[in-house]
């Protein structure tokens, strides 16, 4: 499939649960003497918008760097589009089909959106410095099918305002709907979001929610999130999974995980206090 096709066929997805996208068996990740995740399995579906919620401490990022790549558990196997993951870099994982956004904002602040966004792209580029330079003509039109791309996922966000300016200037909501572009520019099959509406006023995570649904609606994105509030949790996920103290404590529907006594103890009583 050539480039638009493919983008074509991304766009076009639509949303539908599918089947499993990505399973993690047994997972166990030690920090020396810390267990931060004890024996953690769980899949996600093709489609779906799971949450990964807990108190802090309980091993919610760990299992995020795991599913990216960043970390590599002691024990346990993730499974990713059928195939048992071999160890492989973080960069590897990504050209398979995965993107996240981080917690702390990691943009390159002197550039502009449209630059930060083209970066995204980089896992795709097919055509390399001395192809360049020996074939002018392939590259250049990769480098409008990309542009072209990237045009696409400004539109989508309602970021053309800003396409030109320096990300470091702008707003902190603006600066997150940014790096969710950059992200969405890989055309992943699973997007991870850590704390995607950390920091954000009411209105900027109303945005947030409305991106984060249209991406998985309009692309057919699956997403996997890490969120904090949990109003933000129950309204936008499918399933979600709950971690206490490096343990899965509960696993759901919202309404299913919300009425487990455990969850209420570990978590939701303590945000409720
Ligand atoms: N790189 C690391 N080195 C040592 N210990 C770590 C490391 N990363 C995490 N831990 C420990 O692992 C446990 C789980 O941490 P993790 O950051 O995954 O939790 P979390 O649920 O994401 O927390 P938070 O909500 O506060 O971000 C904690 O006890 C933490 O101190």
């Amino acid at each position: 499939m050539n480039m638009d096709a493919q983008l074509a066929a991304h766009l076009s997805g639509g949303r539908q649960a599918g089947g499993t996208l990505l399973e993690v068996k047994n997972i166990t990740l030690r920090f020396g003497g810390v267990e931060a995740l004890k024996n953690i399995s769980f899949d996600i579906r093709e489609g779906e918008i799971r949450a990964i919620i807990g108190p802090n401490g309980a091993g919610k990022s760990s299992m995020l760097n795991v599913i990216s790549g960043f970390y590599h558990p002691q024990e346990g196997e993730v499974w990713f589009r059928g195939e048992k993951r071999r160890p492989m870099r973080p960069h590897q994982i990504a050209r398979q089909g995965l993107a996240r956004t981080f917690q702390n904002i990691a943009l390159f602040k002197g550039m502009s959106t449209l630059d930060n966004i083209m970066t995204g792209r980089l896992t795709m580029m097919r055509r390399n410095m001395l192809w360049q330079a020996l074939w002018k003509g392939p590259a250049e039109a990769e480098e409008i099918a990309h542009r072209e791309a990237v045009e696409r996922i400004i539109d989508f966000l309602e970021i053309q305002h800003i396409r030109k300016k320096p990300v470091g200037a702008l707003p902190y909501g603006l600066q997150k709907r940014v790096e969710l572009g950059r992200a969405l520019a890989a055309e992943p099959k699973l997007l991870l979001l850590d704390e995607p509406m950390a920091g954000m006023n009411v209105e900027e995570k109303e945005d947030m929610s409305r991106f984060i649904l249209d991406v998985n609606d309009e692309f057919g994105t699956t997403i996997a999130l890490i969120e904090h509030d949990m109003g933000v949790v129950m309204d936008l996920s499918d399933r979600v999974v709950v971690l206490d103290y490096g343990r899965k404590i509960g696993d759901g529907a919202p309404a299913e995980v919300r009425a487990n006594p455990e969850v209420i103890d570990a978590y939701l009583g303590v945000a409720h206090e």
